[in-house]
């Protein structure tokens, strides 16, 4: 928590904020003073009351423009503290393969972070003001009344009893209307990566009726949740308003029987009348801090590191030795592996082939222990491991390559620190030489590489993986869509590096190519084949 808060600038708002709160005391007093000037017919008093109220009046008009300015300061600073956590929390530690993982993190981030904003934080800090305005108002009662203000806050207790009634239900509609925005998010983003393909084909009509149903959904559930909110603010209200009528009525009478005077019964029914509305606000804080709790308990459980296990360090650094022993695998009851039986050693290089859908990515993805296996084991360096042990030893050419919007050279080193000439080399060694000169690095590339080719794009995550230099390199269908020199001199350069082991699977190598990996398997129905 005090992570996330800035201490000083809270602090300065928490003194704003008390500050702030007297107003509602100041204005009770001025126009208890009135009333005063009045009965005692005090003339000299009128502009006395006049430099009070004016001056009192642009102090406070001052500070509440002050108090929403360090507001919005706080509420930046917690902001940019909870954003950042939530979307490192996801890049770093979340399962990627969860379903709408990608829209449900956006969806978070844009819409229950924003009411956390606004049904949290911001009433947070109101609350600090009511509560000012509460403690201090009563005094003043207290001071002028007694009898009268303890008959007023009595009556006032009851419709608080109803606060938690009033209140229940928030939650529920939160949760709903968080859950239709994810919905809609995964709608719009598949919608958008898709629209050239919707033009092209004329099939507009198609999605409307469901994107006018997931948008209808969400807006249903922010009204539901509005009006859950407002029902119970406006019954609060009513009851607020039923059970201070009586003390009114009970001061009346005790100024008409001469036990107070009208300052007196002035100053206790208007200050009461202020805590009541500042309790009724408070309340209304409360309620619309109430359907906040799923998001906090989300965002809780988002950034919170338990859970977490220390990533254990290989027995040693160096790859020796990659065993797959007895792999089975079934996808949805179906066998995708069956008894899949696989050595690599430190610097050989292995090509896997098979028809499309055999399992051949399946099978990498095993290795890296993003899947789990139904039967079989597999021992690094002859250990069992997890996902955590592979990432320093593990690097991948994906099917679909992952770019990001941003720099080639942000593309190629991920932002961390590599010398231009270490840059340089993997550029070279993955055959972008003459697309990426050097002046070229700092090139943008467009939103899903759209401005570069199918086969550029392959280059740059190659490079990129040579650029890490990690010591084993799994590639799925690397240089598919690339043309055959290229493929022919790329392979040259992977398939000349000692060092580097390397996991290929492919079905588009060229035939004089096949000869230079140490050992050439074809995976079919389910079984791993060698054919040299
Ligand atoms: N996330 C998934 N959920 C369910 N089934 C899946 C999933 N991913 C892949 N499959 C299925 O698992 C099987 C193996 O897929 P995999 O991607 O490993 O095949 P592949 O040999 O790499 O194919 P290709 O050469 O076309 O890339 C396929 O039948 C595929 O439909």
């Amino acid at each position: 928590m005090t992570k996330i808060i800035h201490r000083g600038w809270f602090s300065i708002a928490i003194v704003v904020a008390l500050i702030n709160g007297l107003e509602v005391p100041f204005n009770t007093a001025t126009y208890a003073y009135i009333f005063k000037l009045i009965t005692t017919r005090d003339l000299a008093g009128v502009g006395i009351y006049l430099a009070i109220v004016l001056g009192g009046y642009l102090f406070f008009s001052l500070l509440s423009y002050q108090q929403s300015w360090v507001v919005n300061k706080n509420v930046a600073f917690i902001n940019l503290r909870l954003k950042t956590r939530y979307v490192e929390a996801k890049v770093e530690r979340d399962d990627p393969s969860q379903q709408d993982f990608e829209a449900n993190g956006l969806s978070f981030l844009m819409n229950d972070l924003k009411l956390l904003e606004d049904n949290y934080w911001r009433n947070v800090f109101r609350l600090l003001g009511y509560g000012t305005t509460i403690l201090v108002t009563t005094g003043y009662a207290l001071h002028n009344s007694f009898r009268l203000t303890g008959i007023f806050l009595a009556f006032m207790l009851v419709p608080m009893v109803f606060q938690r009634l009033a209140s229940k239900g928030t939650t529920t509609k939160a949760t709903v209307w968080s859950q239709k925005n994810a919905q809609l998010a995964t709608r719009v983003k598949d919608l958008l990566h898709g629209a050239m393909t919707i033009r092209r084909y004329h099939a507009e009509a198609g999605y409307r009726t469901k994107l006018l149903r997931d948008v209808g959904s969400v807006e249903e559930a922010n009204a539901a949740l509005k009006n859950r909110i407002a029902l119970a603010n406006s019954l609060l209200m009513y009851l607020f308003y039923l059970f201070s009528e009586t003390p009114i009525a009970i001061g009346i009478y005790l100024t008409i029987s001469g036990i107070l005077t009208l300052p007196e019964f002035v100053a206790v029914q208007y200050s009461t009348n202020m805590i009541l509305n500042s309790v009724n606000q408070m309340l209304t804080c409360i309620n619309q801090i109430g359907s906040t709790k799923d998001v906090r308990q989300q965002l809780r459980r988002s950034i919170s590191k338990e859970g977490v296990t220390a990533k254990l360090p290989m027995k040693s650094a160096q790859f020796q030795e990659l065993r797959l022993t007895n792999i089975s695998f079934k996808r949805e009851h179906r066998d995708i592996l069956n008894v899949v039986n696989l050595r690599v050693q430190k610097g050989e290089k292995v090509l896997i082939q098979g028809p499309s859908g055999v399992g051949k990515s399946t099978l990498l993805s095993i290795m890296l222990k993003e899947l789990p296996v139904t039967n079989g084991q597999l021992l690094l360096n002859g250990q069992e491991y997890d996902d955590a042990q592979v990432e320093n030893l593990f690097s991948k050419v994906s099917q679909i390559p992952i770019i990001f919007a941003e720099t080639v050279r942000y593309n190629l080193t991920l932002g961390m620190p590599f010398s231009e000439d270490a840059i340089l080399v993997a550029v070279r060694q993955a055959g972008l030489s003459d697309v990426i000169k050097e002046s070229k690095l700092n090139q943008q590339i467009a939103e899903d590489g759209k401005n570069l080719s199918g086969g550029q794009l392959k280059r740059i995550e190659i490079a990129r993986a040579l650029l890490f230099k990690r010591q084993v390199l799994l590639i799925d269908e690397g240089t598919a869509s690339l043309d055959s020199a290229t493929v022919r001199q790329i392979h040259d350069t992977l398939l000349s590096l000692t060092n580097l082991t390397v996991i290929e699977v492919d079905h588009h190598i060229p035939h004089e190519l096949l000869s230079k990996y140490d050992r050439h398997y074809q995976l079919n129905n389910g079984r791993l084949e060698a054919l040299n």
